[in-house]
């Protein structure tokens, strides 16, 4: 056991589910445009309303033909040009191509497409193209409906739309979307110590990092943030600030002030006003992470550690966050990769250690630490491309065995 564990941690996988299951709905369905619904949770399922392609089309730049009519010569006359775009529809004149563009919609009586540069046109007028490989019906056709098929459920309810989501909804027609409305989340630091960045430092004070962090990881998310600054170390301050948040917010999130120190009030603070659900797991970083309810939110206390604080925000807050806003949210994968280098770890807590993947030659996936790991260096974070997950149970790891591995995902980094 490491010199911070105690017996009693509430293991990562139960808090995980607690949040999960202690968390309720507080959106409301609205609609939005086209051009806001990046980032939103799509409150029904998306049903498509045409066909798309909408209309067979062309490829490619080249020739259009009716395969089983091309002759023993492989050379046909030209009939007409039908270019993207074009509304009218001419059909091929038996024993003829027509010259199209990419996109431009097959004429009715043809059935595939040679690209130009596997032909030659005759010079003059009259002009006649000569096909130089062999031509399959369907070949560079693209086929109405071939992509997504009218009444489709294409993205389901729940999603939260990210910008592939936005070119599909155009690409169907879709300009007006139903989504959860944005969630409340109102957000402050706690602790005498800290400074805005900007302003000068005296000696024992330090930059609030934590609220800024931590605003830059809710800003991909449906929320509207409510940013109540830095709140002293003064148990009635702390008390008032929790009490407006609840007031105005579906979310409180506080960093700081969560752990067992004589200035860290926001536990003390909680008992009163609110309910604690738990407190303290058995993570590194992030062991004094609390959550819990108040009269009209949901209350989560990330631990002041910087590091700590980011962490615990991307493996739980997010649970809760997503699930107050009706986002089915799937955490990023694991994957197994070699370590490359021993791992200190002692079994007691889930360690979230930085890590930075790679692959080597033989294509496998390793990983490296970026170095010290302590809560308050930040910069093991903004090195790093994913986190090794060290097991609860597990002691130190050797150079070449097996860790698990997180790569860090949108929407979050
Ligand atoms: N006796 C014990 N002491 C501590 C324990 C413990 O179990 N027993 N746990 C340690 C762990 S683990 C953590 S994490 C911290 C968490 O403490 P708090 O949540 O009460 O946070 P603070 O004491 O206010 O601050 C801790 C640390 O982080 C700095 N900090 C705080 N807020 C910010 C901010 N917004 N931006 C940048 N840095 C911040 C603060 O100055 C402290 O250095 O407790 C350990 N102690
Ligand atoms: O180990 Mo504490 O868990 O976050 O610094």
């Amino acid at each position: 056991m490491d010199c911070c564990s105690q017996p009693g941690l509430m293991p990562i996988e139960q808090a995980k589910s607690i949040l999960r299951d202690s968390t309720e709905l507080k959106t409301q369905i609205q609609t939005v445009s086209l051009e806001d619904a990046l980032n939103r949770v799509l409150a029904e399922d998306i049903v498509s309303p045409i066909n798309i392609p909408p209309f067979d089309n062309s490829a490619m730049d080249g020739y259009a033909i009716c395969a089983e009519q091309m002759p023993n010569n492989n050379t046909l006359p030209l009939s007409h040009k039908v270019f993207a775009g074009d509304t009218q529809k001419i059909a091929l004149e038996p024993g003829h191509c027509v010259r199209i563009m990419t996109g431009a919609p097959l004429p009715p009586g043809c059935d595939a497409v040679e690209m130009q540069e596997n032909t030659e046109a005759s010079e003059g007028e009259e002009q006649e193209i000569t096909f130089k490989q062999p031509i399959n019906k369907g070949k560079n056709v693209r086929l109405k409906g071939e992509d997504v098929k009218q009444g489709q459920v294409v993205i389901p309810a729940n999603t939260r739309l990210n910008s592939s989501h936005i070119g599909l909804l155009a690409t169907l027609g879709i300009n007006t979307i139903a989504v959860q409305s944005l969630l409340k989340v109102a957000l402050f630091s706690s602790g005498d110590e800290l400074v805005q960045p900007g302003k000068p430092l005296k000696h024992g004070q330090i930059y609030d990092s934590n609220r800024f962090a931590i605003r830059a990881l809710l800003a991909k998310l449906p929320v509207e943030i409510i940013d109540l600054g830095v709140i002293a170390d003064d148990k009635q301050l702390v008390t008032d600030a929790f009490v407006k948040a609840d007031k105005m917010a579906d979310i409180v999130i506080c960093s700081g002030g969560v752990s067992v120190g004589e200035a860290d009030y926001t536990k003390l603070v909680l008992d009163e006003i609110g309910d604690i659900n738990f407190w303290k797991l058995a993570i590194k970083p992030g062991k004094p992470f609390a959550f819990g309810q108040l009269p009209n939110s949901y209350f989560i206390g990330l631990p002041g550690n910087p590091v700590s604080a980011y962490v615990t925000f991307y493996k739980l807050a997010m649970l809760v966050i997503s699930k107050a806003c009706g986002w089915a949210y799937d955490e990023p994968l694991q994957v197994q990769a070699i370590s490359l280098q021993d791992f200190k770890k002692s079994p007691g807590r889930t360690d979230y250690q930085r890590g930075l993947a790679s692959i080597n030659q033989s294509g496998q996936l390793q990983v490296s630490s970026t170095g010290a790991q302590g809560s308050a260096i930040f910069t093991s974070l903004t090195q790093a491309n994913c986190f090794v997950v060290l097991e609860q149970d597990r002691g130190r790891v050797s150079a070449g065995e097996m860790v698990t591995l997180e790569m860090f995902a949108e929407p979050i980094l």
